[in-house]
């Protein structure tokens, strides 16, 4: 089927685990409802976004977090791109995102591979990498509908990890993201738009609702962009859902019209995994 609905729920975040999970439920069962085959939730969907929050309220998996993602995919029969939550394993904890397939199988998983570590003097100081672990892997799951590469916010940043997505079949990329009120309104579109039209494939970034009561403030305007390069839906700083058809023709004209892809020259240059 090369037209499907899907649904950016861009929630908001606050200090209670067990608030974060309801809510999340809610906007899942609601997206459903409307119709929608796949749907996403932001950067850290369980959890403030806050390096003090992450050893607290990080989980191994299975647990109750991802056991409650499969449930809900298998049961509203949809294929449900987690978010990302703080995740344990053995020593570390990574900013991890869960992937479930319509029968509530685990369909991928990626651990962000570039760490949030940026210091603008007058603006935003985050260091993910004083309490995360970078993953290794770069990670395109099988939706039914066509491959779908996943990374997490600032892994957006690095041409090289979109491109390889791409190359390994992603006609969609999907980025659960928390930009801030510093490089939001100065990259985050911009972002979007550059990704989506190098690659000439549908982004789609989900952000957390901006929430003026915990310490870090989510820029919001979760974004979809067609392989044009055109903006199909943002939405503003509030919480919402946003309703998307995806044409995955589009993808095969734009790319049959305009062939980056075919015209690189690979004789001169190349881009490799290690
Ligand atoms: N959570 C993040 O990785 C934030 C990335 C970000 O804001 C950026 O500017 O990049």
């Amino acid at each position: 089927m090369s037209v499907f609905k899907i649904a950016v729920c861009q929630m908001l975040i606050e200090e209670e685990k067990d608030r974060n999970l309801k809510r999340a439920e809610t906007m899942i069962r609601e997206s459903a409802a409307a119709g929608s085959q796949w749907v996403v939730l932001p950067e850290m969907f369980n959890c403030p976004y806050d390096n003090k929050y992450f050893p607290d309220f990080a989980e191994e998996f299975p647990g109750p977090t991802t056991k409650m993602l499969s449930s809900l995919a298998k049961e509203l029969s949809i294929f449900l791109i987690g978010g990302s939550i703080p995740e344990r394993y053995e020593d570390k904890i990574y900013n991890t995102s869960f992937i479930f397939d319509f029968q509530g199988n685990l369909a991928g998983k990626h651990r962000k591979m570039h760490l949030f570590d940026i210091d603008v003097a007058g603006g935003i100081r985050f260091q993910e990498s004083e309490i995360l672990s970078a993953g290794e892997a770069v990670t395109v799951a099988n939706a039914p509908q066509c491959p779908v590469g996943v990374s997490i916010c600032y892994d957006m940043r690095f041409p090289e990890l979109v491109r390889l997505m791409t190359l390994e079949g992603a006609k969609v990329i999907v980025i659960p993201a928390a930009f801030n009120m510093t490089t939001g309104p100065a990259h985050w579109e911009l972002l979007a738009r550059t990704r989506a039209l190098d690659n000439q494939v549908y982004f789609i970034a989900a952000s957390p609702a901006r929430n003026l009561n915990t310490s870090y403030h989510a820029y919001g305007h979760s974004i979809v962009v067609n392989p044009w390069g055109t903006v199909i839906a943002q939405a503003d700083e509030k919480e919402g859902i946003l309703y998307v058809e995806i044409d995955l023709e589009l993808v095969e004209k734009v790319r049959r019209e305009l062939p980056l892809l075919a015209h690189r020259r690979k004789d001169v240059y190349a881009l490799c995994k290690k």
